[in-house]
């Protein structure tokens, strides 16, 4: 039988879905899960591989845009639901089908990729670096005290069901999805994402609920969460859930905070994705006892490294050559003069000699201002061709506020 690598259609749907799953393990999502991504897929841009009529490999892909330091929301292809059947696994499949997509991605003409990895080991040779990090914490909250932001008692806390005031969260997200880098303004048909909650998936913890935090009638932050009962021979010992907390200003967040840290019954505030500079950080007693834990997230690469790189502004005044490798997209090999700083920047081909050498991985780390230039040179992924020009470089790409996705895809 040969191998035929072919656009995702209707028709194939069922085998090709089938065909992720199984790769993933058996896995089985709920049908409006299963409807969520088929309406949110971009067919055109995502890929089956069949051995005869059966599906050995999926690739899809999703439009999406990242939010980059500066403000900008940059068009990015969303590289998702990737799988290679068992039977045809280490022969090149993956290889092929991201060949195709790279690409079909220049060709739209996104200046990003990016993903979010099932292992960090499998997209670093496809140009991929990681470009944000997620902080995960499971905070004692008998034994962590507060230090809330003053404000705090000007908050109306009230809990709602999801379905009532998730359009009214997803506005409040949306205006501040813009305000930190590596965070993903939701285009229509994503505000879905929040309401998926199928019961297999709770691990036996309740449905989810929303708090929302108000201020004069006006919605400041918000917590979707679920409470996960436990109980021993001393009594009980629950965990409070947080999938999601938004905020638009300290009080908002010490607010719900102090709500989510105080509900009867539960020892233990668990969350799973925050941003590494987290507000939570600094308002709690014990920041040991708060158990946090580190992970890799978003993974980025530049598709067109000139688009990219002009499209975000820049901590400090900078003008420097990067030579910059990429085996996969050779379109952006060479040598690129960036000029910029915190009002804009321009990224053009030179012929000028280079002061830092790259592979396009490290740009990719760097890019969302998370991974300093100068930690990847310590660790040799970055090479200082020009005295001087690294810790200028390093200084100019950071961000203030740490990259952050707050949710998979
Ligand atoms: C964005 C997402 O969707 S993340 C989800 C990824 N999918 C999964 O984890 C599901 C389970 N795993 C799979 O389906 C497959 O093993 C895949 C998709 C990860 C890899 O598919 P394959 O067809 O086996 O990969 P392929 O043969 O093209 O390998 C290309 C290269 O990647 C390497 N590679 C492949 N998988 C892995 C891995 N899991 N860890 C480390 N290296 C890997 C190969 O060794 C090869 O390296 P080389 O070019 O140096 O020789």
């Amino acid at each position: 039988m040969s191998n035929e690598l072919r656009v995702l259609t209707e028709p194939d749907w069922k085998a090709w879905l089938d065909a992720l799953e199984w790769a993933f393990g058996g896995l089985h999502d709920a049908p409006e899960e299963q409807q969520l991504w088929r309406d949110l897929l971009d067919f055109d841009r995502s890929f089956g591989l069949w051995d005869g009529d059966r599906p050995v490999g999926t690739f899809g892909t999703l439009a999406m845009e990242v939010t980059v330091p500066g403000g900008t929301a940059l068009a990015a292809a969303g590289v998702t639901t990737v799988s290679v059947a068992a039977t045809h696994r280490r022969r090149g499949v993956l290889r092929s089908m991201m060949r195709r997509a790279l690409d079909t991605y220049r060709e739209s003409g996104e200046p990003l990729a990016i993903l979010t990895a099932s292992e960090p080991a499998i997209y670093g040779r496809f140009g991929f670096g990681a470009a944000t990090q997620s902080l995960a914490a499971d905070i004692e909250i008998h034994r962590v005290g507060l230090d809330l932001p003053a404000g705090v008692d000007d908050i109306a806390l009230s809990v709602a069901e999801p379905a009532a005031v998730a359009g009214r969260c997803e506005e409040l997200y949306a205006r501040l999805a813009r305000t930190r880098p590596g965070m993903f303004p939701r285009q229509p048909g994503w505000e879905r994402l929040p309401l998926l909650d199928p019961p297999q998936d709770r691990a036996g913890a309740s449905e989810q609920r929303y708090v929302l935090a108000e201020r004069d009638g006006e919605l400041a932050g918000y917590a979707r969460y679920a409470l996960k009962p436990e109980w021993e021979a001393a009594g009980a010992k629950g965990t409070v859930i947080v999938r999601d907390l938004e905020a638009a200003d300290p009080a908002a967040y010490g607010a719900l905070l102090r709500y989510l840290s105080g509900i009867d019954l539960m020892s233990t505030l668990s969350l799973a994705n925050r941003p590494v500079d987290d507000a939570f950080l600094h308002m709690v007693s014990d920041v040991r006892r708060a158990r946090t834990r580190v992970q890799d997230r978003l993974y980025l690469r530049p598709m067109d490294v000139g688009a990219a790189l002009a499209g975000r502004t820049y901590a400090t005044e900078v003008d420097v050559v990067l030579d910059v490798s990429d085996a996969s997209c050779p379109w952006n090999e060479g040598r690129w003069r960036l000029s910029g700083g915190p009002k804009g920047a321009v990224c053009e081909p030179t012929a000028d000699a280079a002061d830092l050498a790259l592979p396009v991985a490290a740009l990719g780390a760097a890019y969302l201002g998370g991974t300093s230039l100068a930690a990847l040179a310590a660790a040799g992924r970055v090479e200082e061709l020009r005295p001087g020009a690294l810790a200028r470089a390093a200084t100019a790409f950071t961000s203030p506020l740490a990259p952050w996705m707050p949710h998979g895809f």
